[in-house]
């Protein structure tokens, strides 16, 4: 292959990490007049896979054209909702959270970043661009890191309910206790979306930890289960995503009223969902990695990571 063939879709991994830097320079000059390079479907990138046996695509580094996916999605004037959790100590986490998301997530779009928090006083002031609005609401402390966590579903599906029907596309749940660190943008949008987590990807499913007791309602039989998905961010449409924390929700409590709580709480419901209710978009590891592990060499970009933090020291439990 000459240089004057070689597209953005067919780079060699090497090339890519190479040019990481002036990838956004790149992808942006590929798009002069409409003009982007011509598509292929037999060149690409070969480490990885990029589509479910359902037929949903798996987003990695160089499977998309970043400037063309968002030129579609301008002309439809979308408005992205993201939520975001700051219980009791997590509130430290927000800044930079909010910072970051500025300068990675959806920049150039309408964004509402809604913020659940005990203490609405100290949610920094963070600078935002022109479209992009900070939405605070209080909600309860608790005594246990768990019901926090699990509770988050119960406050989406309400939020979704009271105010975001009107006026907001899509929504992202995210976890408080990360940072973007690169784009994270319109390629990640679909009807249902869920991310896989950067812990279990190269596992056979037996080792992924869903919930294993038949009693719990987030029960995954040995030999089922597709991806092990993260509880720390999915997202989609507005009515996939109220679906989705309803039914997650309902399971938490009716579990709960029978004494039992899930391995991982509302993320062993998100999983349970996901294999009955298949994600019609799969964000790779990229989309949330962990800062204490070393990257992989498949993902070419991290996105959004979580920090190292001191359980002992932050939670309240
Ligand atoms: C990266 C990822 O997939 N993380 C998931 C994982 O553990 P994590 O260890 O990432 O859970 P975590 O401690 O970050 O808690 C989840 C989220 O709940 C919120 N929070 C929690 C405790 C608190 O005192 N205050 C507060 O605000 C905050 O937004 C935090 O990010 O398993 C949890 C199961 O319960 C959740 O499914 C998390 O989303
Ligand atoms: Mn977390």
């Amino acid at each position: 292959m000459n240089r004057t063939e070689e597209t953005f879709w067919m780079r060699s991994e090497t090339t890519l990490r190479k040019r990481r830097g002036i990838r956004v320079l790149f992808s942006f000059l590929e798009y002069v007049d409409g003009r982007y390079p011509q598509p292929s479907i037999t060149q690409g990138r070969t480490d990885i896979v990029s589509v479910t046996p359902w037929l949903a695509p798996v987003v990695w580094e160089g499977t998309f054209h970043p400037v063309l996916l968002d030129s579609i999605y301008q002309k439809r004037n979308i408005t992205v909702a993201a939520t975001v959790f700051a219980v009791g100590k997590y509130i430290r986490f927000l800044k930079d959270f909010l910072e970051t998301a500025e300068q990675h997530f959806f920049v150039g779009f309408r964004v509402k970043v809604y913020v659940f928090t005990d203490r609405p006083n100290e949610v920094p002031k963070v600078k935002m661009a022109a479209g992009r609005e900070l939405v605070v609401h209080s909600v309860p402390n608790s005594k246990r890191w768990q019901e926090i966590s699990a509770r988050r579903m119960e406050i989406i599906q309400t939020l979704i309910e009271e105010t975001l029907n009107k006026d907001v596309d899509y929504i992202f749940c995210l976890d408080v206790d990360s940072k973007f660190h690169s784009r994270w943008g319109t390629e990640s949008l679909g009807e249902l979306v869920a991310v896989i987590h950067p812990g279990y990807y190269k596992d056979d499913r037996s080792k992924f930890p869903y919930e294993r007791r038949p009693t719990s309602r987030a029960y995954v039989a040995p030999g089922e289960g597709d991806f092990y998905y993260c509880g720390g961010a999915f997202g989609g449409v507005l009515a996939e995503v109220h679906q989705l924390a309803q039914t997650c929700r309902k399971n938490f409590e009716d579990d709960a009223k029978e004494g039992i709580e899930a391995a991982w709480q509302e993320e062993s419901h998100l999983n349970r969902y996901m294999l009955l209710n298949k994600p019609s978009k799969v964000l790779s590891p990229e989309y949330l990695w962990q800062d204490f592990k070393a990257r992989n060499a498949e993902v070419l970009v991290i996105r959004f990571s979580g920090v190292i933090k001191n359980y002992n020291e932050i939670r309240p439990n």
